[in-house]
C-alpha cells in the first residue's frame, strides 16, 4: 500500500491572507493575538485541504521564514536582537526584529540591522541566513513547533513534523567571525537529539528531516558531517525520513544510502533515473519516498505515464513506498480553483498546490486499488496532457525558425567597448562619477490601488495612464531636484519586473491569484510560459518616451532581460530552458531596437536572476552560462555604438563567474555591493573588468538612510580597484519597496557624495 505525504504546503493563503495580516501587524493595525489567530486559521484550512494525505506536514507554516523558525527552534538568535528585549516585547517581536531589522526612526530606540537574506537553493524564495560565531550556543525552544503539531493532530490525522537537518542548517548559515561553522556540529546535535525526544513524547512517529544539500557537490568534510550527524541521531525515538529535493544525488547516493535513517525522500522528478540505484542500495526495511509530482512547476502531471513507471516499483516495495510532491509546495500557488480569467484550455493544463495533492491522491488510489477505481480522473488527465501536447497555441513555427536562424552576429555589438565608450562619452558628456538609480521608485499604496481599480475596470485605460503619468512626472521632478545625472521613469506602471513583461508577450499566460512567497510578506506572481514567445507590440516605449519628454537629461529605457524573465517564470517542461530563453531574447531585442528608434539613448536590461539561476552543481554552470550570456547579448546587442547598454544584478557574488559577466559586454553594469562593504569587489583585484561599473553604495533593503560620508568611503574603496573614470554611483537595487521619505534623503546624500568625490578628484588633478 503506497502511503501519501507532503513536504510542505504554501503558507500565504489562497488570497494572501498571511501577507495582509503580517503587514497589518507591522503597521500596528492588528494586535499580536489577532495575527496569531490568523496564522492558526490558515494552518487549519491548509490541513483540511490536505486531508486526503496519510501524513499531514506540521512546522511548514511560518510567520516569516522557515529557516528563521529553525534558528529560533534551536535557540540561535543574534544577540543584537535578543538583547534588545524591552519589557513589553515578545518572542514574536524579537523574531520580526531579526527578520526585518528595526530602524531608529520607527522605534525611537537604536537601530538593529536585519538578518541577511539570500535565496533558497535555486528557487525565488529567500531565507534569513543563520548567523554563527565561535560563541554560538544552541538551546531547544520547541513550544511553537509542539503547539502546531498538537493543532495538526486535532485534525484526526497522523502528523509528520518537518525540520531542517543539522548539516543543511549549518551549511545555510554564515560565520560572522573566523569560526568554522562545522565545528558547531557537536553543540548542535544534542539539541536535535532533545528535539526528537520531545517530538516522540508528543506522539509523533515520523519526522521529515530535510537535507537538500545532498543534491549539491559536497566536500568530504560536509559528507563526514552528514555521516556523523545521522549516526548520532540513529537512536532517536522517532523514525527519520531524510528528505532531499531540487536535484540529483549523483555521487552523494552511496553516502545517503548508508545513513542510518528509516526512510529517504528522493526528488523523482529531477532524479528519476536514480530511483532504482537508490532502492537497490537501501536496506530492505527502508521506506522509499518518491517525489513524483513536480513541486516547482504548475503543469499537470502525466498520471498515466507516472503510473506506468510507478506500478512496478510499488509491486516491488509494497508497504515501503511513500509518494509525495518532489519538494515542498511552497514554490507553487495555492489553488487553481480561484482563477476566473485563465483561458479554459490553458487552465486545463495546470495544477497548483491543491490540485497537485488531488493528483497524488489519484495516484495512490490507482496504485493501491487499481486504475479502474480512478478511470474518470485518469481519462480527464490524459485529455489535458494530449490537449497541451497538440495545441497549436504552443507552437509558433516562425518563432522556432527565428531561433534556428540565430547566428553569432546577433550577439555582437558593432564595435568593441573602448570605441563605443569614446563615442558615448562625447555624446552624453556626463560628469566623473555619474549618478543614477536602478529603475523603480516607491510602489505606493496609491499606485497599487489605481492598478487594482484598472484591473477591475473601475477606471478606464485613459484614467489609469493619466494616473501613472502623474507618478512618472513626480519621479522625474524629484530626480531633477535631486540633481541625478541619468534618470529613470520609476516603473510605476509595473506590477512586477517579470510579470509585467509576461502579461504582454504572446506565449505567456498570467493568473489572478497565482502568488508565491518570495520573502517575508512579499510575494510574486510568476507568469506562465506555455508556448513559443513573440512580442505583438512595443511594451515600454510609450512610457519611456513620456518620461523622456519631461526632462533634457538622459532617461534610461528599462527592461528585464531574457534570463531573468525565464528564471522568474513558470517555464515549459516540453523544451529545454535554453530554447525558451533564446525566444525571450529575440523578443527583448525587438523592444531594445524599438526603444532606440524612439530616441532612447540609454537602455538598461536587468539580469537580476542571471547569477541566481546558476545550477546547484558547478559542473553544470558552463552549459547554463553559455546560453544565458548569449541570450543577454542577443537581446542587447542589436543597437548602434552610441546607444549605451546598462545591465543590473542584485546578487553580486561574481568571483567564480566574473569572466562570464564581462562577456555580457554591457557598457555599464550596476551591482549590489554596499552590504558587503565593497568586499564583493575583491574579485576585481585579480580580474581586470573592462567596462563601466556602478557598485551599489546604498543598501535599499533597510530603511536606514546611508550618510554622505559612508557612501564616499564606499566609493573610495571601489576606486582602489576600478579606475574612477569607469565608476558610477547608484543604489544596490530598485527602490520599489522603500518609501519616498526614505528615498529622498538617501539620494540627496548619494548625490552629495558624488559631488564631494568630484571635488576631491579636481583637487588631485590641479
Ligand atoms: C527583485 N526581486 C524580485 C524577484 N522576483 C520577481 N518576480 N520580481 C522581483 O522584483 N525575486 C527577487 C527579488 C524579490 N523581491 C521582491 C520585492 C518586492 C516584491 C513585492 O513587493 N511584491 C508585492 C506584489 C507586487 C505586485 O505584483 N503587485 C501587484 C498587485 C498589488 C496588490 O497586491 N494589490 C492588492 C490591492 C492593493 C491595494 O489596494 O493597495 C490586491 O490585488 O488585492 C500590483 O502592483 O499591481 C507584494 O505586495 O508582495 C516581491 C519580491
Ligand atoms: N529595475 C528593477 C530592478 C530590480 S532587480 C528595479 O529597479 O526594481
Ligand atoms: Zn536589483
Amino acid at each position: 500500500m503506497a502511503i501519501t505525504h507532503n513536504l510542505g504546503f504554501p503558507r500565504i493563503g489562497s488570497q494572501r491572507e498571511l501577507k495582509f495580516a503580517q503587514e497589518k501587524y507591522w503597521r500596528g493595525e492588528i494586535n499580536q493575538s489577532e495575527l496569531i489567530t490568523q496564522g492558526k486559521q490558515l494552518r487549519s484550512k491548509h490541513w483540511q485541504q490536505q486531508s486526503s494525505l496519510d501524513f499531514l506536514p506540521a512546522g511548514d507554516f511560518s510567520f516569516y521564514d522557515q529557516v528563521l523558525d529553525m534558528s529560533f527552534l534551536l535557540g540561535n538568535i543574534p544577540s543584537r536582537a535578543s538583547n534588545s528585549h524591552t519589557n513589553d516585547s515578545t518572542e514574536l517581536d524579537t523574531y520580526f526584529r531579526v527578520a526585518r531589522g528595526r530602524s531608529a526612526h520607527d522605534s525611537g530606540c537604536s537601530c538593529i540591522s536585519a538578518g541577511e537574506m539570500t535565496k533558497w537553493f535555486d528557487t525565488n524564495y529567500h531565507y534569513i541566513v543563520p548567523e554563527f560565531t565561535n560563541d554560538t550556543a544552541f538551546s531547544l525552544n520547541p513550544e511553537k513547533l509542539l503547539s502546531q503539531i498538537a493543532e495538526a493532530q486535532s485534525h484526526n490525522a497522523k502528523v509528520k513534523p518537518v525540520i531542517i537537518g543539522p548539516v543543511t542548517y549549518l551549511w545555510l548559515g554564515k560565520e560572522k567571525d573566523a569560526s568554522n561553522k562545522l565545528a558547531l556540529l557537536d553543540r548542535l546535535l544534542p539539541v536535535y537529539q532533545a528535539l526528537l525526544a520531545q517530538l516522540a513524547n508528543a506522539g509523533v512517529e515520523w519526522v521529515q528531516i530535510d537535507e537538500p544539500i545532498l543534491v549539491t557537490e559536497l566536500d568530504q568534510e560536509w559528507k563526514n558531517a552528514l555521516q556523523r550527524s545521522y549516526l548520532s541521531l540513529q537512536k532517536s525515538p522517532v523514525k527519520l525520513l531524510l528528505a532531499t529535493y531540487f536535484g540529483q544525488l549523483q555521487d552523494n547516493l552511496p553516502l545517503i544510502s548508508q545513513l542510518p535513517v528509516a526512510g529517504i525522500h528522493l526528488d523523482a522528478i529531477n532524479a528519476k533515473d536514480e530511483t532504482t540505484a537508490l532502492i537497490d542500495s537501501l536496506p530492505a526495511s527502508s521506506i522509499v519516498s518518491l517525489g513524483v509530482i513536480n513541486g516547482r512547476n504548475i503543469w499537470k502531471t502525466d498520471l498515466n505515464a507516472t503510473l506506468d513507471w510507478l506500478e512496478p516499483i510499488a509491486s516491488q516495495l509494497q508497504d515501503r513506498l511513500w509518494i509525495a510532491p518532489s519538494c515542498s509546495l511552497l514554490h507553487v500557488p495555492v489553488d487553481l480553483g480561484s482563477e476566473e480569467h485563465l483561458d479554459p484550455d490553458i487552465k486545463s493544463w495546470l495544477a497548483f498546490a491543491h490540485q497537485k495533492l488531488e493528483e497524488l491522491s489519484t495516484l495512490q488510489t490507482a496504485l493501491n486499488q487499481g486504475r479502474q477505481h480512478v478511470t474518470a480522473a485518469l481519462e480527464a488527465n490524459q485529455q489535458a496532457i494530449n490537449s497541451r501536447r497538440q495545441s497549436p497555441r504552443v507552437n509558433n513555427p516562425s518563432v522556432q525558425q527565428a531561433v534556428a536562424n540565430i547566428d553569432a552576429k546577433l550577439g555582437q555589438r558593432q564595435s568593441d567597448y573602448p570605441h563605443r565608450a569614446a563615442i558615448q562619452r562625447n555624446k552624453f558628456n556626463l560628469p566623473l562619477y555619474p549618478t543614477t538609480t536602478i529603475g523603480s521608485f516607491p510602489q505606493t499604496a496609491g499606485i497599487r490601488a489605481a492598478r487594482l481599480q484598472f484591473k477591475k475596470a473601475e477606471i478606464s485605460e485613459v484614467d489609469y495612464t493619466s494616473l501613472m503619468h502623474q507618478e512618472i512626472k513626480y519621479a522625474v521632478d524629484e530626480q531633477e531636484a535631486l540633481g541625478l545625472d541619468v534618470l529613470v521613469h520609476g516603473e510605476a506602471e509595473r506590477n512586477d519586473m517579470v510579470e509585467y513583461f509576461g502579461e504582454q508577450l504572446q506565449g505567456y499566460a498570467f493568473s489572478q491569484y497565482g502568488w508565491v512567497q518570495s520573502y517575508g510578506s512579499r510575494c510574486v506572481k510568476p507568469p506562465i510560459l506555455f508556448g513559443d514567445i513573440s512580442r505583438p507590440k512595443a511594451m515600454t516605449v510609450n512610457w519611456t518616451q513620456y518620461a523622456q519628454s519631461l526632462t533634457t537629461k538622459p532617461m534610461k529605457g528599462m527592461l528585464t532581460g531574457p534570463v531573468t524573465i525565464l528564471n522568474w517564470s513558470f517555464v515549459r517542461d516540453d523544451q529545454p530552458r535554453s530554447d525558451s530563453c533564446y525566444q525571450l531574447a529575440l523578443a527583448i531585442r525587438e523592444e531594445v531596437q524599438d526603444l532606440e528608434k524612439a530616441g532612447v539613448t540609454i537602455i538598461q536590461i536587468d539580469e537580476a536572476a542571471l547569477r541566481e539561476g546558476l545550477p546547484l552543481r558547478q559542473s553544470q554552470w558552463q552549459d547554463y552560462l553559455t546560453w544565458a550570456i548569449e541570450s543577454f547579448r542577443i537581446s542587447a546587442n542589436g543597437v548602434g555604438d552610441a546607444t549605451q547598454i546598462h545591465t543590473h544584478m542584485c546578487y553580486s557574488e561574481f568571483n567564480d563567474i566574473i569572466s562570464a559577466i564581462a562577456d555580457m559586454d554591457a557598457d555599464v553594469i550596476t551591482i549590489e555591493t554596499s552590504r558587503s562593504d565593497m568586499e564583493l569587489l575583491d574579485v576585481f583585484d585579480h580580474f581586470n573588468y573592462p567596462n563601466d561599473i556602478g557598485p551599489g553604495v546604498y543598501d535599499i533593503h533597510t530603511p536606514n538612510i546611508p550618510t554622505q560620508a559612508q557612501m564616499v568611503e564606499l566609493i573610495e574603496k571601489a576606486a582602489e580597484r576600478i579606475p574612477a573614470e569607469r565608476l558610477w554611483i547608484n543604489p544596490d537595487c530598485g527602490l520599489k519597496t522603500r518609501q519616498w521619505k526614505e528615498v529622498i534623503p538617501a539620494l540627496q546624500n548619494m548625490v552629495a557624495a558624488a559631488k564631494t568625490l568630484r571635488q576631491r578628484a579636481l583637487k588631485v588633478a590641479s
